[in-house]
């Protein structure tokens, strides 16, 4: 039987000038890879602010299950152009959070823990090239690896994948997919690109201004994306 992880109760957010959720209620189930659409500006962000609790809904609630603590979130934010003279290696990138201010070195089990990732993230290879001179296929999946150094078990991709050619989004969405399919890790994917939304995920959530639509991924049809575009 499934089990929910997040579930969002009739949640409504108002900027001072506009109101960009309204009475939304969602469940997601543990291990579902859910992709969430809508033009720009509907929110999408908003809501993702609200699920990391940088933003207070101002009505409603968003509740983890079965407590707050149950749930780690892992959040990959969308492409940036790094400063090509940035200069950590994509290996001390991944590995950032673990050192503190006193002890900037890792231990052996922290320096253990990234030489997994790198390998789950296929980025050994190029472990000790800067982040600054890395593609940008190199950079999101060193992104990657870095949300995932705490095992959370909901991934957040925040349009992740905007701005890469097509290799780079196949190689990013396969490698979380595989993590999703074997490890039962939890997605949400926020995404314009409905082609990619189709094939990776099995649920959808629509935002539309004032109102939204969920289900199935199979069940969103080209017909359904134009007329919601244009109502
Ligand atoms: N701090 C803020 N103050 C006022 N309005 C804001 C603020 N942040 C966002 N907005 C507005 O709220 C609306 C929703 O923004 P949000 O970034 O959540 O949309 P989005 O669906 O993620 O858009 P996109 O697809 O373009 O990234 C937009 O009209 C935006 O201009």
């Amino acid at each position: 039987m499934s089990e929910p992880i997040l579930q969002l109760d009739n949640v409504s957010f108002a900027f001072p000038d506009k109101t960009v959720i309204e009475n939304l209620s969602y469940t997601l189930e543990k291990g579902a890879f859910l992709s969430i659409v809508g033009e720009n500006g509907v929110g999408k962000t908003t809501l993702m602010k609200m699920v990391l609790q940088e933003l207070k809904p101002s009505n409603g609630r968003v509740r983890f299950l079965p407590n707050r603590n149950s749930v780690e979130i892992g959040y990959v934010p969308q492409f940036r152009n790094i400063d090509p003279e940035y200069p950590l290696s994509i290996r001390d990138f991944i590995g950032l959070n673990f050192a503190g201010f006193r002890t900037p070195w890792l231990t052996k089990k922290e320096r253990q823990r990234v030489g997994e990732l790198l390998t789950e993230t296929k980025l050994t290879g190029v472990s000790d090239r800067p982040l600054g001179q890395a593609s940008g296929g190199e950079k999101q999946k060193a992104y990657l690896a870095q949300a995932l150094l705490d095992n959370p078990n909901l991934l957040i991709l925040d349009e992740s994948t905007a701005s890469l050619d097509p290799v780079a989004k196949t190689e990013l969405l396969d490698l979380v997919k595989s993590l999703n399919q074997r490890l039962g890790l939890t997605v949400i994917f926020v995404t314009h690109d409905i082609p990619l939304a189709r094939h990776y995920s099995d649920q959808y959530l629509f935002l539309t201004p004032g109102t939204y639509e969920a289900g199935p991924i199979s069940a969103l049809s080209d017909e359904k994306v134009a007329k919601m575009n244009n109502a």
